[in-house]
Order: structure tokens, then C-alpha cells, then sequence
């Protein structure tokens, strides 16, 4: 079953096509990848298919509910994490946690957050205010926020963006593993090659707001006769078509 459909979506900001007509699809338990160059489109598809930005036109469905219609429904299983969200910057990351537990009417929130500050290995952290935070501790709390209500679809716009290798290792490792036993589906922009090789099943290549190249990493390196997919991302990104 897919758990987000996202069909011909089209947005332009002025005279920019930022999205020109995007589809796919994101089934339980899959990995799927938006890569492109700078300003492909990918971070506005993202922003739509979370009801942040409303499309020109296209629709998106999330575990069968339409985004513009039911959005509360829509996403209430869902969850996202960016290094550009601002999480309330005077609360301790605690409180920042406990808060968001609250608004996800989460059963038992002290418990949960709890588990999310060991998991993340933050526990250290808790009572440190979120802005005096180092952008890759930020990072952990930003995870540690998305994952509190268990998500059945995580969206992670450049999630390992600011970690040191080991930490976004580690970090990779983590929603892997999560993934695989709980089933969620992962819908991920990463201008890590190596990153979206180890984690995700499927790639669509986003240039100039269209997909132009989908398959897995093995697939799309076999089409263009290359080695991974960071090769492929140059043939891509330099117009460059399938070998
Ligand atoms: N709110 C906005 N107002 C005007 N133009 C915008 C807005 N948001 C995005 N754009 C433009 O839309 C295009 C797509 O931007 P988007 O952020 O989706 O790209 P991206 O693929 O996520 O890029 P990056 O890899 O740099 O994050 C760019 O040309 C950008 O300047």
C-alpha cells in the first residue's frame, strides 16, 4: 500500500517553475529519494506534499487522505525534520520535546520523551536551551522531535546536513534500523550520494522541477554506465543522458 501520492504537482514563484508537474509515489516501509542540483525543486515538492506550500495544481494523497482537504488527518502520522525548522529557541530541549509530545496527544509524553532523549543520545542536553545549541546537537533534537509520534511516513529534508560523519553514521544507522522494524516509509532529500545509496530503495532524479531519472542507486548507475549514483548525479546535473 502506498502511504503518500503525490500527482503532477506544479508550483511557480513569479517567473520561476520551481515544480513542474511531479509524481510519485512512496509505499510502507520504502525509502524513497529526491536528489537534484540547487534549486531543482525538491525542498517546495517537500513543502507541499506537507501542506506548507499549496500547490498551483496536483494533488497529494497521505495514508489516504487528501492533503488540502484533510490535512489534520493527513498528517497526523506523518512527521518531518530539517536543520532550517526553529524549534522555541528559550525552552530547554526537554521542555522543547515535552511540548511537541503534547501537541501529538501522545499517551504517555514524559516516557516518550524520555526514550527520544536516549535514543538520540541527548540526554545529556535536556536541560540546555534549544538556540545554545551546536547546529548538529540542533540536528538530534530536530530528529528526536520527528520521530516522537512514531511516524508511518518520516520526510527528512538533508537530514545528517549538519553531523560530524560519525554522528550522521550512527544517525543513518538509527532510522535505518527504526525503518526496517517498524515499517515506516522514509521520503528524504540528501545531497549525500553515499548516504542515499545505504538508505534508500528508490531515487527520483529531480532538474528544473521535473523528475528526469528514477530507479534504484544500482539501477540508475547501470543505466548511465557509471559507478554509484555520484556519478550519476553529475551526468545528470550536466544534462547528461543514460549511457
Ligand atoms: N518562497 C519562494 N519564493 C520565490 N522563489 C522560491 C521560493 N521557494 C523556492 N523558490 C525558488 O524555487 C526554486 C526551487 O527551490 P527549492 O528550494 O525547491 O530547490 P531545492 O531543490 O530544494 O534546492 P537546494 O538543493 O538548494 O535545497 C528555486 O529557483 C528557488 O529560488
Amino acid at each position: 500500500m502506498d502511504v503518500l501520492t503525490v500527482t503532477a504537482l506544479r508550483k511557480r514563484f513569479g517567473p520561476v517553475e520551481a515544480v513542474d508537474g511531479v509524481s510519485f509515489t512512496v509505499g510502507a516501509g520504502e525509502a524513497v529519494a529526491l536528489l537534484g542540483p540547487n534549486g531543482a525543486g525538491k525542498t517546495t515538492t517537500l513543502h507541499m506534499v506537507l501542506g506548507l506550500t499549496r500547490p498551483d495544481s496536483g494533488t497529494v494523497e497521505m495514508f489516504g487522505h487528501d492533503m488540502t482537504r484533510d490535512r489534520a488527518r493527513a498528517l497526523a502520522r506523518a512527521n518531518f525534520a530539517a536543520s532550517y525548522l526553529h524549534l522555541p529557541a528559550v525552552l530547554r530541549v526537554e521542555e522543547v520535546l515535552t511540548v511537541y509530545a503534547h501537541l501529538y496527544a501522545l499517551r504517555r509524553p514524559a516516557v516518550r520523551v524520555a526514550e527520544m532523549l536516549e535514543l538520540l543520545e541527548i540526554g545529556h542536553l535536556r536541560r540546555q536551551r534549544f538556540a545554545r545549541l551546536s547546529s548538529g546537537q540542533q540536528t538530534r533534537v530536530l530528529l528526536a522531535k520527528a520521530l516522537l509520534n512514531d511516524p508511518g511516513l518520516l520526510i527528512l529534508d538533508e537530514p545528517t546536513a549538519n553531523l560530524d560523519p560519525d554522528a550522521a553514521d550512527r544517525i543513518r544507522r538509527l532510522l535505518a534500523e527504526q525503518a526496517a522494524r517498524s515499517g515506516r516509509a522514509m521520503l528524504i532529500t540528501s545531497h549525500n550520494m553515499r548516504e542515499v545509496e545505504r538508505m534508500c530503495d528508490r531515487v527520483h532524479f529531480v532538474s528544473g522541477g521535473r523528475i528526469v531519472a528514477t530507479g534504484s542507486a544500482a539501477e540508475l548507475a547501470g543505466a548511465y554506465g557509471v559507478d554509484d549514483l555520484e556519478a550519476v548525479f553529475l551526468r545528470v546535473a550536466r544534462g547528461g543522458g543514460p549511457a
